[in-house]
């Protein structure tokens, strides 16, 4: 039965949600963890930048870290054009069942890949093994100390190009300052930040945009 909250999230949406339609699915998601529990979704306030920032940087191939229940893939999904891709890893193989599930009752799976593992270990592979040459977008939501080091490693890999849109979730609360100093002040990134508000809760929190300047 539904032990976990992203099981019960998940059993909200497939009680609650249309079949194949990806906003009905991100309005139950947030429906369900305003009122009943709360979850680390991007949520609908966060969510809307979210969807101004795809829709103008209008990307082909996208890269997510930190899936969860997978709340942003759907939402980024459903503003996708034809032939568009997003991969999307995840560490945790119950959050990863669960996106699946979440994805498809969304009916976005044509355009979604779910990875599992580590990104470490992931986003080294994705030349050669998932045939990307180079990011148009990356949205960057899994824990908040590793936004560095993977922004480093994504450097490292050739896998930015000038105008890949970097967007970091969370970079005020729980917070990602080593982060932010990097992309800032390392002189590669054009940045602008979003304040906002942490998902379903009052409390202030900011995505930031670090354009990559090739
Ligand atoms: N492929 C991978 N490789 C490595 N690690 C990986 C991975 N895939 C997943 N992970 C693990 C991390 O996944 C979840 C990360 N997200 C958060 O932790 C998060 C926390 C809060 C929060 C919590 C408590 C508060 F009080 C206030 C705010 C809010 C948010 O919006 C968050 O996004
Ligand atoms: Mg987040």
């Amino acid at each position: 039965m539904n032990h976990t909250k992203e099981q019960r999230v998940l059993q909200y949406v497939l009680d609650n949600a249309t079949r194949g339609d990806p906003q009905s699915v991100v309005d139950s998601i947030d429906n369900y963890c305003n009122k009943e529990e709360w979850a680390m979704n991007v949520g609908d306030q966060k969510g809307l930048i979210l969807d101004n920032i795809v829709n103008e940087s209008n990307p082909c191939v996208l890269l997510e870290l930190g899936t969860y229940c997978g709340y942003s893939a759907v939402r980024i999904a459903r503003l996708l054009k034809p032939g568009a891709h997003l991969y999307t890893v995840e560490f945790n193989p119950a959050f990863a069942a669960v996106a699946k599930q979440m994805i498809e009752f969304a009916g976005v799976q044509d355009k979604v890949q779910i990875l599992e593992g580590n990104t470490q270990d992931i986003i080294p592979q994705l030349k050669k093994k998932y045939e990307v040459d180079t990011l148009d977008f990356v949205f960057i939501d899994h824990w908040k100390d590793k936004y560095l080091e993977d922004t480093k490693l994504l450097e490292k890999c050739n896998l930015l190009r000038k105008g890949t849109v970097v967007l970091a979730d969370n970079v005020i609360v729980p917070g990602a300052p080593d982060f932010l100093e990097y992309v800032r002040t390392c002189g590669r990134y054009d940045c602008t930040n979003y304040p906002s508000f942490l998902e379903y809760m009052d409390e202030k929190d900011a995505l930031e945009k670090a354009i990559f300047r090739g």
